[in-house]
């Protein structure tokens, strides 16, 4: 393998700059861009922690610190939601290298972040837990690596542990990705133990970056974020070229020149440098109005590529809910807040929304529910805006019928996100629902429980590979509605926590389905509107009302909970009024005093039934969607 790389590296070119403030110099064949990828939880950031104390980033003796994972909510949770770039210097046979380092996040969710680092990686840490071993994630962060043809480094972790099992596992990578036993490193992310080797391995075995630095300068904009003082700032991979701070560049959406101003490479503290060349990924910001976001390119003005509009990465949504204000004067801070949230977070979509009950707000995509909760959480945290949130919802796809109802909809399909858009049944030829294909890891032991799950949820078995002797990987075809919620929830505790589950979209199919609304006292509840499918129709409105009265507060006044559907009643809950006793600070007989309390506290009462003034807890609309 070293021969291999050194045969490469005669055929780069051997010119050299400066790219540092202190003048060392850099070259592009000592330059490897490359990614940890991982289940959830194999250890990505403790890696990554290590990676930076060997390089001198940080001291030594930090052994629980995940310096990379810096946003509250990262913290709070224990989990990576923002892939973050180091740009490390290494010293190698007396060479010096220049690794960039992007650490991503784990989780389902956020894989749109995986997706988008890899695009700057020429190699991947392929990093899998020696005690766990494969999980439905490692399958598939390496069917993304191989798809991104990259260059895989097969890393056993936590190899210090005592049940750790690293020919068992092993033999797991030669089973399900033919990956060769004496290919596979062995560490200790914790202990630090072989993380030496593995940088050698980085840098022997991912090449350098295949980049045309004669070219005029190109960068590719992969993360955006928003600083207060200096406006949008972004990661950027530069492709071809070189540039300078000061130098005139545009944006590829757009002919404006603006001035390049800030220019650093991230260590992961900001480091400013005075130039970049291609194949660094670095951090550029061109001022408060000098724009910038995740899918355009920066330019330099001798480019002679065309102007394009910035086509951010596809990205699919598998759940929308609706964000309003808790109060329409805070509007505007809200608007604000999600504005500046969603540059750094370009997997969410957000389009303008409004509801009669809840007044104007947003209707945000996400890729599943976690990645719902992150974003409330860090709309408070980050920019301190509350918002309200609707049940969330998977899309879904309607075809339909009557000129009218065409025009409406401009076409004869239509991609339903929020369930108070779908127009009257007698409009709707054909409703259709998003699938995905379910990739279960378990131990054999629970392949019954596990298949009894996924047919209660509708699902479709197919084919199944065994693992080991011990563990198998499962998959089914299953309606997304049916596993963005709680699925994984029930899985982990049916399984003992020893199964992982993971999924990819796996396009519409015609569905029976039917919009089911929630009444109290009367009134719709906008927040609650589904869509339901009518083999879970009975069960859904039972389960709702009954969950819907146990959540709702008792209150001052009865409270009807009613489920709907085209205006028949499948079920109702009666939550008792709670009687205050108005008139418990007056002592003995005075009549006609209680009587007037009591008729007093009445009228609040038929006030409040009238407009149903019902206070419903925030958390409500997620929770009572759970089984
Ligand atoms: N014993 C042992 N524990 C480790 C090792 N590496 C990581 N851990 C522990 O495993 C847990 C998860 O590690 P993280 O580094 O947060 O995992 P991650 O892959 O970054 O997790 P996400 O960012 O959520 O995807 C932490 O409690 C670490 O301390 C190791 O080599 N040995």
């Amino acid at each position: 393998m070293k021969n291999l790389y050194i045969s490469n590296l005669r055929n780069l070119p051997r010119r050299s700059y400066s790219s540092h403030n202190d003048t060392k110099i850099i070259d592009v064949s000592k330059i490897r861009n490359f990614s940890i990828v991982a289940h959830v939880d194999h250890g990505k950031s403790t890696l990554a922690d290590r990676l930076l104390e060997i390089t001198g980033v940080i001291k030594p003796g930090n052994e629980n610190k995940q310096v990379l994972d810096k946003l509250q909510v990262e913290r709070e949770r224990g989990i990576t939601v923002k892939a973050v770039t180091a740009s490390l210097n290494y010293t190698y046979n007396n060479e010096q290298y220049l690794l960039n380092l992007i650490d991503t996040p784990g989780h389902v969710d956020f894989s749109n972040e995986v997706v988008r680092s890899v695009k700057a990686c020429q190699g991947v840490i392929f990093l899998v837990d020696a005690n766990e071993g494969i999980q439905a994630q490692t399958v598939a962060v390496h069917s993304l690596a191989k798809r991104n043809n990259l260059v895989i480094i097969p890393t056993l972790n936590k190899v210090d542990l005592p049940r750790a099992n690293p020919e068992n596992v092993k033999a797991q990578l030669k089973s399900l990705f033919y990956i060769e036993p004496d290919t596979v490193l062995s560490i200790s992310a914790k202990k630090g133990w072989g993380v030496p080797e593995l940088i050698e391995a980085v840098i022997s075995r991912i090449p350098p970056p295949t980049v045309e630095v004669r070219k005029p300068f190109r960068a590719s904009i992969i993360d955006t974020w928003h600083d207060k003082f200096r406006g949008i700032m972004c990661l950027a991979y530069i492709e071809s070229g070189s540039v300078e701070v000061g130098e005139t560049v545009r944006w590829r959406s757009d002919s404006k020149p603006h001035v390049l101003k800030y220019l650093a490479l991230l260590r992961p503290n900001e480091e400013p440098i005075k130039k970049a060349v291609a194949g660094q990924v670095v951090m550029v910001g061109c001022g408060p109005k000098g724009g910038g976001c995740v899918g355009d390119e920066l330019l330099s003005m001798e480019s002679a590529d065309g102007i394009k509009v910035a086509s951010a990465p596809v990205v699919k949504h598998m759940v929308y809910a609706g964000i309003f204000p808790s109060d329409q004067s805070q509007h505007t801070q809200l608007s604000d807040a999600i504005r500046k949230l969603a540059l750094n977070d370009s997997a969410v979509s957000v389009t303008v929304d409004s509801s009669p009950a809840l007044g104007q707000g947003w209707r945000v995509g996400f890729l599943g529910l976690l990645h719902l909760d992150v974003f409330t959480q860090r709309l408070l945290q980050e920019h301190k805006a509350e918002a309200i949130l609707t049940a969330p919802s998977v899309p879904y796809k309607i075809k339909v019928k009557g000129s009218k109802a065409i025009k409406q909809f401009k076409g004869e399909e239509a991609v339903i996100t929020n369930p108070l858009q779908l127009p009257d049944p007698q409009n709707i030829e054909e409703y259709y629902e998003p699938f995905v294909i379910g990739t279960i890891i378990t131990p054999v032991e629970y392949i019954g429980a596990v298949t009894t799950l996924c047919v209660d949820r509708r699902g479709t078995p197919l084919p199944s590979n065994a693992v080991d002797d011990k563990m198998t990987m499962m998959q089914f075809v299953l309606p997304l509605s049916e596993v963005v919620i709680d699925f994984h929830d029930t899985l982990k505790s049916l399984t003992s926590g020893f199964a992982s589950f993971d999924y990819q979209d796996h396009g519409f199919h015609p569905s029976a389905l039917v919009r089911m609304d929630v009444l109290i006292n009367g009134v719709l509840v906008d927040e609650l509107t589904t869509i339901v499918h009518t083999s879970r129709l009975e069960y859904n409105a039972r389960k709702l009302t009954s969950k819907l009265k146990e959540m709702i507060p008792r209150q001052m006044v009865q409270v009807a909970i009613q489920a709907v559907v085209g205006g028949k009643v499948l079920s109702r809950e009666t939550l008792k009024a709670y009687r205050k006793d108005v008139t418990a600070k007056l002592y003995g007989g005075d009549v006609t005093r209680r009587k007037k309390l009591l008729k007093q506290q009445s009228e609040g009462k038929k006030k409040m039934r009238s407009v149903a003034n019902i206070k419903i807890p925030r958390n409500t609309f997620i929770d009572v969607l759970k089984r």
